[in-house]
């Protein structure tokens, strides 16, 4: 693991203007990248941290319909935890999280729905489609997609052996049907998904948005999975940024309590995508503008990478 210690940050509000014949250099720059993903699904989970700050959001939209435009195939997936965890209060509902994972009794998983069918995923799609994109926004119970079953067992924190727990409407997911996605980003559209689930036998399920995100990229085979976020990657010990990580090393943070927990199911899904045999998966800085573009499309890195592709050198992607 090598750590690096300037992450790339925010650009500061004088920084000057490119002239004409840089602009036209870095075009011509991108276009073995765009290149590369030409036509390649890419699955790009939207953490409610990073959706807090409205121009950030609106880069990120730009991002999308920039990759739409250029012959990628986008698929959003959207969380959304603070802004449930700000209405619960409003309803003066207490809420606990077990192992990264929110505790979602009968009146928790209604409000989950609400914020991320209804709320979220309708901003989303309107700060898409005013960006020139034609986004459609759907959720995890839509023509089947996500189909998921409670979880009943997680890790013991003490001896990490399994142990039974009843978290309520919280789901994993089972079976996963992408025809709906395939038939909207076919065409000109760009599906935005809400991570709710439904059971076999038609519960709600309140699923993690990373989890969700993971388990539609490994079935579709998405070319890459961003999971977008609101720290610059993960952090070793010294909270320095680790910018590549193998499984085993992965794992071995979790273990070690090094990695805890929104951060946890993030690198369970990234280890199981990996696992399906998705090329790469990166958790990227979110508070970044225009960090799915950087990543993407440019040499420089900007989170940590989990996968078989390697990095050239320090901040740099093959
Ligand atoms: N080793 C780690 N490196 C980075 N972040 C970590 C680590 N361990 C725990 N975290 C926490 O995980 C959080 C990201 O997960 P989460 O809150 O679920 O974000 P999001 O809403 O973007 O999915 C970070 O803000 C941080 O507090
Ligand atoms: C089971 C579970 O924890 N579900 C999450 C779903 C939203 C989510 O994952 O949002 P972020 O990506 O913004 O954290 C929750 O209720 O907060």
């Amino acid at each position: 693991m090598k750590p690096i210690t300037t992450p790339l940050s925010a650009p500061a509000a004088n920084e000057p203007e490119p002239s004409p014949h840089v602009q036209a250099r870095i075009l011509a720059e991108a276009l073995p990248h765009l290149i590369r993903y030409d036509e390649q699904t890419v699955v790009i989970k939207f953490g409610g941290n990073a959706m807090g700050d409205a121009a950030l959001a609106d880069a990120f939209a730009q991002d999308v319909v920039y990759l739409k435009q250029s012959g990628v195939n986008p698929i959003v997936v959207h969380g959304g935890g603070p802004q449930i965890a700000s209405m619960l209060k409003k309803l003066d509902i207490s809420s606990d999280f077990v192992h990264g994972l929110r505790v979602t009794d009968k009146p928790t998983v209604e409000v989950v729905e609400m914020v991320l069918s209804g709320l979220i995923n309708k901003d989303i799609v309107s700060a898409i489609n005013r960006q020139g994109g034609k986004a459609v926004g759907i959720s995890g119970k839509d023509a089947n997609l996500m189909i998921a079953k409670k979880i009943t067992e997680l890790p013991d924190p003490e001896s990490n052996l399994m142990k039974a727990v009843d978290i309520g409407f919280v789901g994993d997911p089972v079976e996963v049907n992408p025809h709906i996605v395939d038939v909207i980003s076919k065409s000109d559209l760009i599906p935005v998904i809400a991570p709710v689930g439904i059971s076999r036998d038609g519960e709600t399920l309140n699923i993690n948005a990373d989890t969700f995100a993971s388990a539609l990229a490994a079935r579709m085979k998405a070319k890459r999975l961003l999971l977008l976020t609101d720290v610059a990657g993960v952090l070793d010990r010294d909270k320095n940024l680790v910018t590549q990580l193998t499984i085993e090393e992965a794992r071995q943070l979790i273990k070690d309590g090094v990695i805890s927990g929104g951060m946890i199911p993030k690198i369970e899904g990234c280890i199981e995508v990996v696992e399906a045999g998705v090329e790469a998966v990166v958790i990227i800085d979110g508070r970044v503008p225009h960090c799915v573009l950087l990543e993407l499309f440019t040499a420089h890195g900007v989170g940590t990478l989990l996968g078989r592709a390697r990095r050239k050198a320090k901040g740099l992607r093959e």
